[in-house]
């Protein structure tokens, strides 16, 4: 007998182990593993992965039920992908099921359906005296029919249909159904066009329409939907279904792509002339892959030194040798610019994913990669679980961008992903950036120290394509605008740098570093700002609706009209930067065209691309934005870059703040001269000597990145260490003390049997320091406090199975408490 073993969709820790299902003949030979199927589970019927098929199971056969159905005709998930999935849950500690839904595109989430048929013949009806309105006209039929529209279209009904099912006349069955289905259209298939011109004969003059429709199909002798030809001839479907009828025609149902880039024409393009410098970097990484090794490389490349065309050729060569490309974007950047560079040299082959597109249109592209008729998968972090059975070649742009990592279970790391998928496929990886993430630069420059994974292979390109210069970058002490008495938002020099470009008919990127920057409410006469009363947030004021809102929870009030705390009338809101950014530009500039992109005006879908179009158009003079305008974008016309506020995140307590206002600044800075214009940057800050300013001024990636891991080393920060964070969530403050401080004596003790050190300064390998618990710094969210144990540890160990043998042995007395716990491992946002 073979057993299934099927991981149940249902995201509990009880339940997060293989369950054993016999295989019923009928469903023999469909079942393999990644197989999607629906499985009884206690009174429910749930959806499953097949993770496993074994010949024997782990309880008796007696107790074994069967399956119920096997989903898919093509099971959507490889055994390669379910072996990654394994890793996944292993490595960032979510269970298995969790980490096996975030492969599966939407549409395949499933969701149990009940019906409802009559239990033996339909004679009781008839018994039955009820003024249904033809509910029992429904049941009569015998088929299965859906609970949920029965009880909405007869909601009068709905006892009767519980009595008879508690009598059992009636009997209940579940189906797992998918959200989505594949979109179908009718589809006309004509005879020959012979056959079609003798049937011609025998229609009667006076049927016009049909003999015009049969001329048409005998001409276009091809497979036409049947509303486009209905349309062409100008007849209706119904009169198509009589050709139909006398077998002239054959009408039938054909899956049809929903394809959000239809109406769109990507001009081909050939591969350019490689710059000596493209050319040096691309040699390895084709070789590694014509030799078939799993390599991962670090390509550094300066704003504008030509990564992409790069990428293209590397993927070329990837599909000549027969084998498929992943190419990872930051969902911001996957902008129809940067999809058309791949799709106008890869085609149709190209399948693109992201998150802005429907359930529908994102089920197709995915079902396009699993069908084997896309080669070539360009998205988003999620991107990096496309179906493909053949990898060669996984390409991430832009990889030091936070975004990769997922900050929702499961909390993975796309470029780790990368790394082990490739190497269960023996495929090369290649890492593009101009400011990699500096563990990233450590371990290709430095051989990973003690970051487990493999060393990458570093490239650098240094220079610009064609030797464009980079731009010249101007820092502005604001206190010093202050002192001589500046107080607008503009330093002279940018105000100035703005009216030359206006002059030229030039275009100009402006930049608010926003994170930190304030868009909150607070009173002047007392100081009191407005907090969500359930989280420790301030509130947002948000202009359009005059309300204030928690982003955390969603809580919202109206906007206050005087200080709820002192009454005080002068209360002032700080609306979102940008907002007052605009103003001022206006008031400042008169008559300046200013798109502003941020969160408030790119919510809609499609938003974000027609802003871009508009400013590639030069129908505006400056794009003015948040972290979004920073990023691949690549405008001829743009010779200024302006940044207001460029130490803003500077203070915030994280210990990557200064490497991210670097990356975000030398992004920002790319944007200008990169073509035939040269390019200017003007920085404002109130910290003109801080490290991550001035090195963005100095083009000093590599000087930054050294000086950065001096002190990440004295502070034992990754690279040099690695970071667990627990965090601990409960109404109650002690509830939360007690059991965070019986998790970090608990985890030290598990440390110290295995001789680990916990003194962390001294040398040696490994060691693991167990900090807290102290309280987060979201200190309370949606009502309930939160505390974290940080866990920081260096050598070879693995530090998530410690914490997860920690969690498990403590396992019923947090249970019983309530407590909710989270881990994040390699977290990337320290709030
Ligand atoms: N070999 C080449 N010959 C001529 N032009 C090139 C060549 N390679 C790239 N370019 C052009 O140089 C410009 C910059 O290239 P690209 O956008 O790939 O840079 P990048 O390295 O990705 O920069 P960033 O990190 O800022 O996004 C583009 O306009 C591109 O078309
Ligand atoms: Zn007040
Ligand atoms: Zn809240």
């Amino acid at each position: 007998m073979t057993v299934a073993r099927v991981i149940v969709d249902v995201p509990s820790r009880d339940t997060d182990r293989p369950f054993d299902y016999l295989i019923p003949d009928r469903l023999a030979g469909w079942v393999e593993v990644g197989s999607r199927v629906a499985v009884p589970f206690g009174p429910r019927t749930l959806q499953g992965i097949v993770t496993g098929i074994a010949e024997d199971a782990d309880v008796a056969y007696a107790k074994l039920k069967p399956l119920e159905d096997v989903l898919d005709a093509l099971p959507p998930l490889s055994p390669e992908l379910v072996e990654l999935a394994e890793w996944i849950s292993r490595r960032w500690l979510c269970p298995l099921t969790v980490a096996l839904q975030a492969m599966l595109p939407a549409a395949l989430k499933g969701r149990s359906e009940k019906y409802v048929f009559p239990a033996f013949g339909a004679e009781w009806l008839e018994e039955e005296i009820v003024r249904s309105g033809g509910l029992l006209d429904a049941l009569r039929k015998g088929k299965p029919l859906k609970l949920a529209a029965l009880l909405k279209q007869y909601p009068n009904q709905g006892l009767s249909i519980k009595r008879w099912l508690r009598e059992g006349k009636l009997e209940e069955r579940q189906r797992v159904e998918n959200q989505v289905s594949v979109k179908t259209v009718l589809t006309v298939f004509p005879q020959p066009t012979g056959e079609l011109l003798q049937a011609l004969e025998k229609v009667p003059a006076r049927a016009s329409k049909q003999r015009e429709t049969l001329r048409y199909l005998a001409e276009h002798n091809e497979a036409i939907p049947a509303v486009k030809l209905a349309e062409a001839v100008g007849t209706t479907t119904t009169a198509i279904r009589t050709l139909e009828e006398r077998g002239w025609v054959e009408i039938r149902p054909v899956t049809e792509d929903r394809d959000p880039y239809a109406d769109r024409d990507f001009p081909s393009t050939t591969p350019m002339k490689l710059t000596p410098g493209q050319a040096e970097a691309l040699t390895p990484i084709q070789s590694a892959m014509a030799n078939g090794e799993s390599r991962t490389f670090l390509l550094h490349g300066v704003t504008g030194s030509g990564k992409t065309e790069i990428y293209l050729q590397a993927i070329q060569r990837c599909l000549e040798s027969g084998r498929e490309a992943i190419v990872l974007v930051p969902e911001i950047a996957l902008t129809p610019q940067m999809v058309e560079r791949f799709k106008s040299r890869f085609g149709a082959s190209v399948a693109v994913l992201h998150s802005r597109l429907s359930h529908g249109e994102r089920y197709d592209e995915w079902r396009k990669i699993r069908e084997g008729r896309a080669r070539v998968a360009v998205g988003a972090r999620s991107a990096i679980f496309a179906p493909f059975t053949k990898i060669g070649l996984i390409v991430i742009d832009e990889e030091h961008e936070t975004s990769y990592k997922q900050e929702e279970s499961p909390k993975y790391h796309a470029r780790d992903v990368a790394v082990e998928r490739a190497r269960l496929h023996g495929a090369v990886v290649v890492l593009g950036s101009a400011t990699p993430a500096l563990e990233t630069y450590d371990s290709a420059v430095y051989g990973g120290r003690d970051q487990g994974g493999e060393a990458a292979t570093y490239i650098v390109m240094p220079d610009r394509v064609a030797n464009r210069p980079l731009p010249r970058v101007h820092i502005v002490d604001m206190r010093e605008e202050l002192k001589l008495g500046n107080r607008a938002m503009f330093s002279r020099m940018l105000a100035d740098a703005i009216r030359d470009r206006l002059a030229k008919r030039e275009q100009m990127v402006l930049l608010l570093n926003r994170r930190g920057y304030a868009t909150f409410v607070m009173c002047r006469s007392c100081g009191h700002t407005a907090a969500c009363p359930h989280c420790e947030i301030s509130l947002t004021y948000h202009r359009g609706s005059q309300n204030l809102r928690c982003h955390y929870c969603g809580y919202s009030e109206a906007e206050p009209k005087t200080c709820p705390s002192c009454e005080s009338p002068h209360i002032r809101f700080f609306g979102t930067g940008t907002q007052k950014v605009e103003e001022a530009l206006a008031a400042t500039f008169p008559g300046i065209r200013v798109i502003r992109m941020d969160v408030d005006t790119t919510t809609e879908k499609g938003s974000h691309e027609r802003w871009l179009t508009e400013f590639r158009e030069r129908r505006a003079d400056v794009l003015l934005g948040t972290q979004m305008v920073a990023k691949g974008l690549d405008f001829p016309y743009v010779t200024l870059v302006g940044v207001l506020a460029a130490d803003a995140a500077l203070r915030l307590p994280d210990f990557r703040a200064s490497e991210r206002t670097f990356q975000l600044l030398t992004q920002v800075a790319g944007r200008a001269g990169r073509h035939e214009l040269p390019g200017e940057v003007v920085i404002q800050t109130y910290d003109p000597e801080h490290e991550s300013i001035t090195s963005v001024q100095g083009h000093d990636y590599i000087g930054f990145a050294e000086r950065a891991l001096v002190l990440r080393k004295q502070l034992g920060y990754p690279p040099y260490g690695r970071l667990i964070c627990v965090t601990f969530s409960h109404e109650s403050v002690p509830m939360l003390l007690s059991v965070g401080a019986q998790f970090a004596s608990g985890l030290k003790g598990r440390a110290a049997s295995l001789g680990i050190r916990h003194d962390f300064d001294a040398a040696g390998s490994s060691a693991m320091e167990v900090l807290g618990p102290v309280s987060s710094p979201i200190a309370r969210l949606k009502d309930r406090y939160r505390f974290q144990c940080m866990v920081k540890y260096r050598g070879d160990m693995d530090a998530s199975a410690l914490v997860a043998e920690t969690l498990a042995d403590m396992g019923e007395a947090v249970k019983r408490s309530g407590v909710q716990v989270s881990v994040d491992v390699d977290p990337q946002m320290m709030l």
